[in-house]
């Protein structure tokens, strides 16, 4: 059982007086991953954003609802594209951040889980200054992962890491995000293959649906119809500039 709304965004985005994108008509469906590809620059993190109710540069015209008609406020977790560790704190500590903001105990076992999970165990207590960009990318997600809440917002989580260590943490956001209401900015064709109930390109233009493999996600990589599908993605993309 899970109470993930599925979530509706109607409209289009201005930075001075200028339109970046849209309108766009897009449904992010209830327990579902959906990806988001499109140029650097089209307004992905933009859109992000907007959903997470967070300040934008610029004015969107439009709506963004949820399917059980309550707000999303406190029903979010976000992860930006820059990693927002605070520095004074170990990695353990990072990754608790959001329980000791509320005032909450933090489930301190599920941490140290987490921390497992992302291959941190032995670096817990250092600083995020002494950990290398990939490391720091995990504790980002580590600490998303941890709020547990119905809808996750991605911004490009798994950029920094390593081939192996990226699809190991994708496969654990898969399964700890299963049920959830998923949005995944990627610059990735493979990664939106693999992880999309749904794939999104967005333009200045608006936005449209490009169809994913009948597989059901997380799919493998080389098989046959998630390789020609990538290609096929990959190419459009290129077309596009
Ligand atoms: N604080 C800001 N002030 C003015 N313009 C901004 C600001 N932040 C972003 N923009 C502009 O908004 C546009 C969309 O930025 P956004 O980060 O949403 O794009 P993106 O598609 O996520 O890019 P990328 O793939 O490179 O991360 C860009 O053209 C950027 O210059």
């Amino acid at each position: 059982m899970t109470d993930a709304p599925s979530i509706h965004v109607t409209g289009s985005h201005e930075i001075d007086g200028k339109r970046l994108f849209g309108p766009i008509d897009v449904i992010l469906p209830a327990g579902q991953w959906t990806c988001v590809l499109g140029r650097s620059g089209v307004g992905k993190s933009t859109l992000l954003r907007l959903i997470a109710g967070l300040d934008c540069a610029g004015l969107f015209a439009g709506e963004i609802t949820s399917s059980d008609a309550r707000t999303l406020d406190g029903r979010i977790s976000f992860m930006a594209q820059s990693d927002l560790l605070l520095p004074w704190l170990s990695v353990l500590d990072n990754i608790v951040l959001g329980a000791r903001l509320r005032d909450d105990v933090p489930d301190m076992v599920r941490a140290k889980d987490l921390l497992a999970h992302v291959g941190l165990d032995d670096h817990r207590d250092k600083k995020p200054t002494a950990l290398s960009g990939g490391m720091r990318q995990r504790t980002a997600l580590a600490r998303t992962l941890m709020e547990d809440r119905p809808v996750a917002l991605l911004d490009e989580p798994f950029s920094a890491l390593d081939a192996s260590t990226r699809a190991d943490m994708q496969e654990l956001s898969a399964q700890m995000l299963a049920g959830k209401t998923v949005l995944l900015v990627t610059h990735d064709p493979a990664e939106a293959v693999r992880l999309g109930h749904r794939i999104i390109v967005l333009t200045a233009q608006g936005a449209y649906p490009w169809q994913p493999p009948q597989t059901a996600p997380i799919r493998d990589q080389y098989a046959p119809e998630t390789t020609a599908c990538q290609a096929d993605l990959l190419a459009h993309l290129r077309g596009q500039r």
